[in-house]
């Protein structure tokens, strides 16, 4: 038996020994002139692409100074306080390639401040979060990150909006915030959008949300599946039910503070992007900061888009706003340039134009 399958087997002869020549016969010179001429083989050498995490990021700064999303003055501010902070400059020295697309001009439209159908200013808000969906959608086709500085956190619609249309696939969220921001028109007490803007774009919850004027354009382009928070404090009694009847991963202040951030991170990556597949946009509101939970130590290669949001310069002294100025850049850097991402290569050149240096996909 052994040998009748032996013999079978040595009919066969291995492939390094088989040639690849034609077989030529001496003829074969006469028709000489009316063979096809040879091909020539190029030899193509592959030059290795980077892993995302070796390559240093290029990131689109976007200032976004709306405060209509809530009732205080300040919070358009931020922007130019995070900018006096030497956020480009930290940035650049990390190895980042930095673009600064300035503040976007918004428009406040008259008699908006009444609660229409539940919300204020919506209309004022709708046509500034148009704006920001479709400022982000652009810097992200000149293949750069995203860093949108706030304003309140209702800039987060257009934002992850903007994202969703360039990804053209399901985007990951991680809600860093003490609050859930999960309020509909309909329950919220307040009637300030900065609390609404999840369920605004979450594709669970259209049919208990009345359409806004000012909003027409916005289709709900995330799924909860996908979301996960950070840091939370303060939650609504309503807020509550939708987390727990669409099981949206939560983890609270306290969590982190116990669980290590490390441990918070891969949990939520493994729950929301069980497949490392999903461009990732960080909605960062600074009202969750707390020295224990930087989630932005923990931020994978793949950030696409950050907001930092709801920091109000006129709520504290000038030293302290400039102390917490200092933090956010920080965190800024670290999630852009930090462990997870991409470490320190080299200072880049001085100029910088949107269409510069680097033509990789990041994602
Ligand atoms: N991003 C924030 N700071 N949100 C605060 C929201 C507070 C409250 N839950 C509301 O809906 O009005």
């Amino acid at each position: 038996m052994f040998a009748s399958s032996g013999l079978r087997f040595l009919k066969y002869k291995p492939l390094e020994h088989v040639s690849f020549r034609p077989h030529r016969t001496r003829n074969d010179n006469k028709h000489r002139r009316h063979r096809q001429p040879r091909t020539k083989i190029k030899i193509v050498y592959r030059i290795p692409t980077p892993r995302p995490s070796d390559r240093p990021p290029r990131v689109g700064i976007i200032g976004g100074p709306l405060m209509y999303g809530q009732p205080l003055k300040g919070p358009d501010t931020a922007p130019d306080l995070l900018r006096s902070s030497y956020l480009e400059s930290r940035l650049k020295k990390k190895g980042a390639s930095v673009y600064d697309y300035g503040n976007l001009q918004f428009e406040t439209v008259r008699n908006d401040g009444e609660f229409v159908k539940g919300c204020k200013h919506s209309r004022t808000v709708g046509l500034a979060n148009s704006q920001i969906a479709e400022r982000v959608e652009m810097v992200l086709k000149t293949e750069r990150k995203v860093l949108l500085l706030g304003g309140d956190h209702s800039v987060a619609i257009g934002s992850i909006a903007g994202h969703s249309n360039f990804s053209k696939r399901n985007v990951a969220v991680i809600w860093v915030d003490a609050h859930p921001d999960i309020n509909t028109p309909l329950t919220s007490l307040s009637g300030h959008l900065h609390g609404m803007p999840v369920s605004f774009l979450s594709r669970e919850m259209p049919h208990i949300h009345p359409k806004l004027p000012g909003f027409e354009w916005l289709n709900p382009c995330i799924s909860v599946k996908n979301l996960a928070y950070i840091g939370l404090r303060s939650i609504d009694p309503e807020e509550q039910d939708f987390i727990e009847k669409l099981n949206i991963c939560a983890f609270s202040a306290k969590d982190v503070r116990t669980l290590g951030v490390d441990f918070v991170m891969s949990a939520i990556m493994s729950q929301i992007d069980p497949w490392d597949r999903l461009p990732i946009h960080l909605s960062f509101d600074v009202d969750a900061m707390d020295p224990g939970i930087i989630p932005a130590t923990g931020t994978p290669g793949r950030l696409s888009v950050m907001d930092v949001v709801e920091l109000n310069p006129k709520l504290s002294s000038k030293a302290e706003s400039n102390w917490s100025a200092d933090v956010i850049v920080e965190i800024i850097v670290r999630a852009f340039c930090g462990r997870r991402g991409y470490h320190f290569m080299s200072e880049p050149k001085e100029e910088e134009s949107p269409s510069d240096l680097y033509t990789i996909r990041e994602d």
